[in-house]
């Protein structure tokens, strides 16, 4: 298992800035072999890749802002199971998902994995004043931490925490339906997920899944074999083979499959 890091010191954790991290590294090593100048031509369009699209994309609520930091100064080493800052999805993912329910006029948002809470509230904020957010974790502390994040704004009260394994928890909502569905938890669970929001009809006719990590820094291409590559690896052909669904892979952040059920 990765080390957690110190408090601020967030580790790359998408394809895209593990790449700008290893040319950064190549650069520095590359003296005498002819290669600097191309190297570092290489290395900037990795290296500026991220902070240009964070740029560009409308700035994060002062809510957000606030517990990205709360989330980056907490020592995470001490925490329970395998929580770790570099969980938090982040300014441009958040406001991907912002847009996606603006988009589809959701109204009920199932978040399954809630973390610090960072997605939960970024959908919260993009919901009409009676729309709501149920979020599933199953860490009793982190949900306490987003908990008291959520309390400092008027869109955290459109947030409905449930502790727990989603597995259990999603049975127990069984009735209730929800127009925008993001998955964001343990990786070897995505696929039970996914089945349970497509049979139970906890996803509303012309709903939309929004799946996490599914580029899973690489791993499923070009390795290193871990448990959770694998487990994305044979998700993402689970589902590129399913016919009940359509789908796009998008490569934003550490990629988020887009799932809609065609028949
Ligand atoms: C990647 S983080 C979620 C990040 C969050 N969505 C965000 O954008 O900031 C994954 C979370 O899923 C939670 N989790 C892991 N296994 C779970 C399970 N079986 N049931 C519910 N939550 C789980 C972890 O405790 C962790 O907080």
């Amino acid at each position: 298992m990765t080390p957690r890091t110190a408090p601020g010191a967030a580790r790359p954790v998408t394809p895209a800035s593990i790449l700008a991290a290893r040319l950064e590294s190549l650069v520095g090593r590359a003296g005498g072999t002819g290669l600097e100048d191309e190297l570092r031509e290489v290395r900037d369009l990795a290296v500026g890749l991220d902070p240009y699209v964070e740029s560009m994309t409308s700035p994060e609520s002062p809510a957000l802002a606030d517990l990205a930091a709360a989330t980056a100064a907490f020592d995470w080493r001490d925490a329970s199971g395998s929580l770790e800052q570099e969980m938090l999805s982040g300014h441009v993912e958040g406001r991907f998902l912002a847009m996606l329910a603006h988009a589809t006029r959701a109204r009920r948002v199932l978040e399954v994995g809630m973390f610090t809470g960072y997605s939960a509230l970024a959908l919260a904020e993009a919901l009409p004043d009676d729309g709501s957010v149920v979020a599933l974790e199953l860490d009793e502390s982190v949900a306490a931490f987003a908990q008291e994040q959520f309390a400092r704004s008027s869109a955290g009260r459109r947030i409905d925490v449930r502790v727990g394994p989603a597995a259990e928890t999603l049975r127990a909502l069984a009735g209730e339906s929800f127009d925008l569905v993001f998955v964001d938890a343990d990786k070897a669970g995505y696929a039970d997920y996914l089945e349970t929001v497509l049979t139970t009809g906890l996803l509303a006719p012309g709903g939309l899944v929004c799946v996490d990590n599914t580029l899973m820094q690489g791993q499923p291409w070009a390795g290193p074999d871990t448990e959770n590559g694998r487990a994305i690896a044979e998700f993402n052909a689970a589902v590129a083979a399913d016919p009940r669904v359509e789908q796009v892979v998008v490569p934003l952040r550490d990629g988020i499959t887009l799932i809609r059920a065609v028949s």
